[in-house]
């Protein structure tokens, strides 16, 4: 064998080896984003294999592999147009700045348009101990009272989901949440947001984490 065919070759298993681990990369990703990229990838690299590597260019195999190239790509340029297009309020890019940071821009977009933002009452109760709870709800700005059996056993402010436990574990409240001060929150009906959450994994992976972290919050605080 010439060294230039055992250069070819060379060449020819290790663009293979990439572009194949590239395509077992992207059917691993949660992300919608990466694994376009590494589909792109994966596919770019197998064009250059069945251009250079067989006797005559494999025309059939770079087309379909181009046109996964192009499909991604405009799809990438797609996802793009809509975040750049995306208008959050005030409230909304401090949110997305902090605590929702997990999200892509099109998820947040997401999550935020099936909730509501209300500013609730002292007085108003958020659940009800023993009942279905109707909302998962964020405190932007305010203050609750956490109440077991007729007594406050902890106050939740700013920052702090209420109503997390029933979400996760599909049971009734384990407490009243009563609003203490004029609070600001921004919530979501229980069976709205786990329909979206169905349908999209890689948000409800970092809706998982968020009431994770909240929940060990809690947990510090005592
Ligand atoms: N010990 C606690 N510390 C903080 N928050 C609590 C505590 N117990 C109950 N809660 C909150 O009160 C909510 C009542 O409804 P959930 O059980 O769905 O979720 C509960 C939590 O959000």
């Amino acid at each position: 064998m010439s060294f230039d065919a055992f250069l070819q070759d060379w060449f020819g298993y290790t663009i293979y080896f990439i572009a194949y681990i590239a395509a077992l990369g992207a059917f691993g990703c949660s992300s919608i984003f990466w694994l376009r990229v590494l589909t792109i990838f994966s596919s770019a690299c197998f064009v250059v294999y069945y251009y250079i590597i067989p006797a005559d260019p494999l025309w059939l195999d770079i087309f379909s592999e181009g046109a996964l190239v192009v499909i991604n790509a405009a799809m990438i340029a797609l996802l793009w147009y809509r975040e750049k297009s995306i208008r959050f309020s005030e409230e909304e890019k401090e949110l997305y700045a902090t605590i929702f940071s997990r999200f892509s821009p099109f998820e947040f977009y997401k999550l935020i348009k099936v909730g509501k933002w209300q500013t609730f009452e002292p007085e108003d109760v958020l659940t009800k101990q023993g009942k279905k709870v109707p909302a998962l709800y964020f405190i932007y700005n305010g203050e609750v009272n956490v109440v077991v059996d007729g007594k406050t056993i902890v106050q939740l402010r700013d920052g702090y989901f209420v109503g997390e436990m029933s979400f996760t574990l599909e049971q009734a409240a384990n407490a009243d949440v009563i609003v203490s001060v004029p609070t600001r929150i921004l919530y979501w009906p229980q069976d709205i947001l786990q329909d979206l959450l169905k349908r999209n994994p890689a948000m409800k992976n970092a809706v998982e984490a968020m009431i994770t972290q909240d929940l060990a919050k809690k947990l510090r605080q005592g």
